[in-house]
């Protein structure tokens, strides 16, 4: 999944303000990805340099505070990102984004979140061409996609040297899924989602706080903007900027330092496919998709769960952190008490998004403790928003039991995965999915638990879809191809 994002200061804001509003909001980010995290700055002067801080870990690893600050003292705009890495090498170095090339019209630099489903041949285009790539990531074949294009472009329309628009619009007719791509040059940056709006983006504008700035009130009495900022999700703005809008499938917006401006939208726009997995775990919750907040959506998958899956309990518990609205939406529904059975330890990160089994499994062992005392003598549902692997259910299920858990019953407040995937998220095979072509004794006797159901196709569609308000989304349509098969272009035709 990969959090990206990018901002931009507004004329006549004088630079040094950027490095603390990045490492912020990358922090704000961090759920997004943990391999590597990187933050690229431009001073919109010069179009052959980039000042660059690029790193493997946490965002807290790889950023020190006061390098940023002087790296990125002159920059007016920077990209930045997290990455959770999909295609290529997990380790290496040179993976790590945003990525920078240099083309025709001088620097660029790509933060990207997707997966390309044709990287195969898309890959073999760009060698066959005689690009030496220097890693084997889909992000780098699109910063290539980019360059040729700007190469391929004669430039008799007198377009500024910043402005590859045009270029990008070739590239978004040619890549079909999946990208939300920030692509900056020296004196702007441009925020596109894919013409299904697979991955999300939004952008924001950064208004002034009382003091921070003299002589910012403008004619109609509200602050002047100071700058521009576009991210992931909106729990990535920093409390002073208001969220504007997402960025539309198909979308080309530029980002200057005198506006937002949308410079493209695709003719050629398919039914919508936004991954329904943002809203199922990987989003945090307290982000803003489709004009509704993730953990209102959260709460009604364990409301409807409750209704599809009832069975008679003491208590109901969650699985935390990312399960933890649709518990309380299965307690509430259901009448049974909530009540914690497991200390999550803050300072182990997500299991689900390591970049192997080992590091995964080590990570679930570290993170839960039990309430020994809330547990013993219960009959607990116990409530997750998903089971991939089933690492975290298997190490669960079995503490539970071992602090005295009379029954365990899991609730899962999405569908089986049964089908992989290959656009942003790390499961490639289904060999690696506990629920392929077993029935649901089958897992429940796999885990040691006592009963297993899942919440249907029909009521995670129905929770995410019933709050979404039609007149500000017209089209509407999510990516559910891991749990039904249907796929938004089909992967294994390329
Ligand atoms: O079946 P698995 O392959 O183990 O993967 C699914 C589990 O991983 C996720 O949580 P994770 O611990 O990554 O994140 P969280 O701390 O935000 O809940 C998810 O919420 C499930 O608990
Ligand atoms: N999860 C993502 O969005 C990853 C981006 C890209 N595919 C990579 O592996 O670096
Ligand atoms: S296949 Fe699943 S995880 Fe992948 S984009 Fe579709 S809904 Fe999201
Ligand atoms: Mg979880």
């Amino acid at each position: 999944m990969c959090g990206i994002f990018g901002c931009i200061l507004a004329s006549g804001v004088p630079p040094g303000c950027l490095a603390s509003i990045a490492n912020d909001s990358l922090t704000a980010l961090q759920h997004r990805g943990t391999e590597s995290s990187g933050l690229v700055g431009t001073s919109g002067k010069d179009n052959d340099h980039f000042d660059m801080v690029r790193g493997k870990g946490l965002v807290r690893d790889v950023f020190n505070e006061d390098v940023l600050k002087s790296t990125f003292n002159e920059s007016i705009a920077i990209l930045g990102h997290n990455r959770y890495s999909t295609a290529g090498m997990k380790d290496a170095i040179n993976c790590v984004q945003p990525f920078v090339v240099h083309a025709v019209v001088g620097r660029v630099a790509i933060a990207h979140n997707g997966e390309l489903v044709n990287v195969a041949s898309k890959r073999s285009e760009i060698l066959k061409r005689g690009v030496g790539l220097s890693t084997d990531t889909d992000s780098e074949l699109i910063a290539q996609i980019i360059s040729k294009a700007i190469a391929d472009h004669v430039r008799s329309d007198n377009s500024e040297l910043g402005d590859i628009s045009k270029e990008l619009e070739t590239v978004m007719e040619e890549v079909d899924i999946s990208y939300s791509l920030l692509v900056m040059t020296y004196d702007r940056i441009y925020a596109i989602r894919d013409r299904y709006g697979n991955r999300p983006l939004c952008i924001g504008t950064l208004r002034p706080g009382a003091n921070a700035l003299k002589n910012a009130q403008n004619g109609s009495g509200q602050s002047a903007p100071f700058g521009y900022i576009v991210a992931s999700e909106s729990c990535a703005l920093p409390s002073f900027a208001k969220f504007d809008r997402e960025v539309r499938p198909g979308e080309i917006v530029e980002i200057t330092r005198t506006g937002i401006k949308e410079r493209y939208r695709s003719a050629r726009l398919p039914t919508p496919a936004f991954c329904i997995f943002e809203y199922v775990y990987f989003a945090r919750s307290d982000s803003l998709f489709e004009g509704q907040q993730v953990h209102r959506v959260r709460r009604e998958c364990g409301m409807r769960l409750a209704k599809e899956a009832h069975i008679d309990a003491d208590i109901v518990s969650t699985v935390p952190d990312s399960a933890t609205a649709a518990s309380h939406g299965y307690a509430q529904k259901s009448g049974i008490p909530y009540e914690d059975v497991l200390y999550r330890n803050s300072y182990v990160g997500r299991s689900f998004i390591q970049p192997n089994t080992e590091l995964r499994q080590s990570s679930i062992t570290k993170k839960f403790g039990v309430l020994t005392q809330n547990v013993s003598g219960k009959r607990v549902v116990l409530v997750d928003d998903s089971i991939v692997r089933g690492n975290t259910m298997g190490i669960i299920v079995r503490l539970l039991k071992q602090h005295g858990a009379k029954e365990v019953h899991i609730r899962v407040a999405s569908p089986p995965i049964v089908h992989p995937c290959f656009m942003g998220i790390n499961i490639p095979d289904t060999k690696d999915l506990i629920a392929v072509n077993k029935s649901l004794e089958d897992i429940a006797a796999e885990f040691g638990a006592d009963s297993v159901q899942y919440l249907s196709v029909q009521g995670l569609k129905e929770s995410v879809q019933r709050g979404i308000e039609a007149s500000k989304y017209p089209q509407v349509g999510h990516c559910m191809a891991c749990l039904t098969g249907e796929y938004p272009v089909d992967p294994y035709d390329f």
